[in-house]
């Protein structure tokens, strides 16, 4: 019998960490020295040093050889040419992402949400009470964002109000540092999604708390880009600058994020539909009849649809892009700010459709910072025959346990 092929693998150009926390640290380390920790995990300068891209038969590199591209180069002038204040902003933003990457993997989160100084409490804006790696994760993208310099103010899903950071940024931030969080004990995925938009420089004469506010409160149409970053099996960045959706690949043994996923088209129909279908006997008549149809196969597209549903958006954004069909979330839950705008760009740029049920989730002006909506992502002909079953907002919203 032969014995089988051991598959080689390039050699790490730096040596795997494999502890995070020095072995004499018996208790639990503090916030502070976690987030110095992640930190140390992965520096800017690695992808620069790693100098290794790794090739394949699709994709261009900087240098026009066939091959993938590292999201820095793919943002830069060998590439699609963003913009040195955008790469810079961009690279920032990665950095970041990488150190929540390692923070959501670490071994201490269950212990830092039983820190007391977290405990938790509804924060009084009526959105739901912050979880400890939201908040830290907030932190993290926050201290990137201010050492970009190019970011005027932060909008974040986890604050009440957006911090100003720098009157001569030229970027306004929209974000939900880390979604899905409430799954993190059973290490099911969760992400973050970002949003960019220029600030608006004819507000700047205005006090600061009203200009950081109208520049958050601008319509999805104006995104000068978008993203979100999936922690999953694999750390998956996918951006879009208006010109297609792209998603990179964390390459742990260099730091780099890899494109993988070039100009990714969703399917203009799916055969899964995403959604917490428990609440179905709050869901109203045309929603019900929706789900009833296309299960059965009797839709306008004559198979019988699946059901997956993870209860984390970005990952359940990610395989509906990928796969085609609908994620949704037809109650009043998910922010247009900084959830839904953002992945609405990411899926029209792909191809498909943002839909609050009605209509096109780009077209709305925003009114309040924490605005929340019932959310339709998905493939172009699955979102338009869902629409054509007009009831599918869910208006009963008792606030579920779980
Ligand atoms: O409870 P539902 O209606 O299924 O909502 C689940 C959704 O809520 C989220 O967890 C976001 O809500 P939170 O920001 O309150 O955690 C999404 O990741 C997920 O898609």
């Amino acid at each position: 019998m032969q014995s089988p092929t051991i598959p080689t693998f390039p050699t790490s150009l730096f040596p795997p960490k494999t502890l995070l926390f020095s072995s004499k640290t018996q208790s639990f380390p503090s916030k502070s020295s976690l987030l110095a920790q992640s930190c140390h995990l992965f520096r800017p300068e690695m992808a620069s040093l790693s100098g290794f891209i790794v090739r394949s038969q699709t994709g261009t590199s900087s240098s026009g050889e066939k091959g993938f591209s590292t999201l820095s180069e793919y943002m830069g002038k060998g590439g699609i040419d963003v913009g040195d204040e955008l790469v810079v902003l961009c690279d920032h933003i990665q950095y970041a992402c990488k150190r929540i990457a390692a923070l959501v993997a670490s071994p201490f989160n269950s212990s830092l949400s039983k820190q007391s100084n977290f405990a938790g409490g509804d924060s009084g804006s009526g959105r739901d009470a912050p979880k400890p790696l939201d908040i830290v994760s907030n932190e993290i993208i926050l201290s990137s964002l201010k050492n970009s310099g190019k970011v005027a103010v932060m909008a974040s899903e986890e604050d009440d109000a957006p911090v100003w950071i720098n009157d001569d940024g030229p970027f306004v931030v929209v974000t939900d540092p880390l979604d899905g969080s409430r799954n993190i004990d059973a290490s099911i995925p969760t992400g973050t999604i970002f949003g960019i938009y220029r600030r608006l420089v004819e507000l700047d004469h205005l006090p600061q708390e009203e200009k950081a506010t109208l520049n958050s409160l601008q319509s999805g149409a104006k995104l000068v880009a978008a993203g979100y970053v999936l922690y999953s099996s694999a750390t998956i960045l996918c951006t879009s600058f208006g010109s297609g959706t792209h998603a990179f690949t964390l390459d742990h043994s260099t730091g780099d994020f890899i494109q993988t996923h070039i100009d990714i088209k969703i399917p203009p129909r799916g055969q899964i539909y995403s959604v917490n279908d428990a609440r179905y006997f709050d869901w109203p008549e045309g929603l019900r009849q929706y789900i009833d149809t296309v299960r059965q196969g009797k839709g306008r597209y004559p198979k019988k649809y699946s059901a997956r549903y993870i209860c984390s958006l970005v990952a359940d954004f990610h395989r509906t892009l990928l796969y085609g069909g609908v994620a949704m979330n037809p109650r009043d839950h998910l922010r247009l700010v900084y959830e839904a705008n953002p992945l609405s760009f990411l899926v029209e740029q792909a191809g498909g459709r943002g839909s609050d049920g009605k209509s096109r989730i780009l077209s709305m002006q925003p009114v309040k910072l924490h605005q929340r909506l019932p959310l339709f992502l998905g493939s172009l002909e699955d979102i338009e025959e869902l629409e054509s079953y007009g009831d599918v907002q869910q208006k009963v919203n008792p606030g579920y346990e779980v």
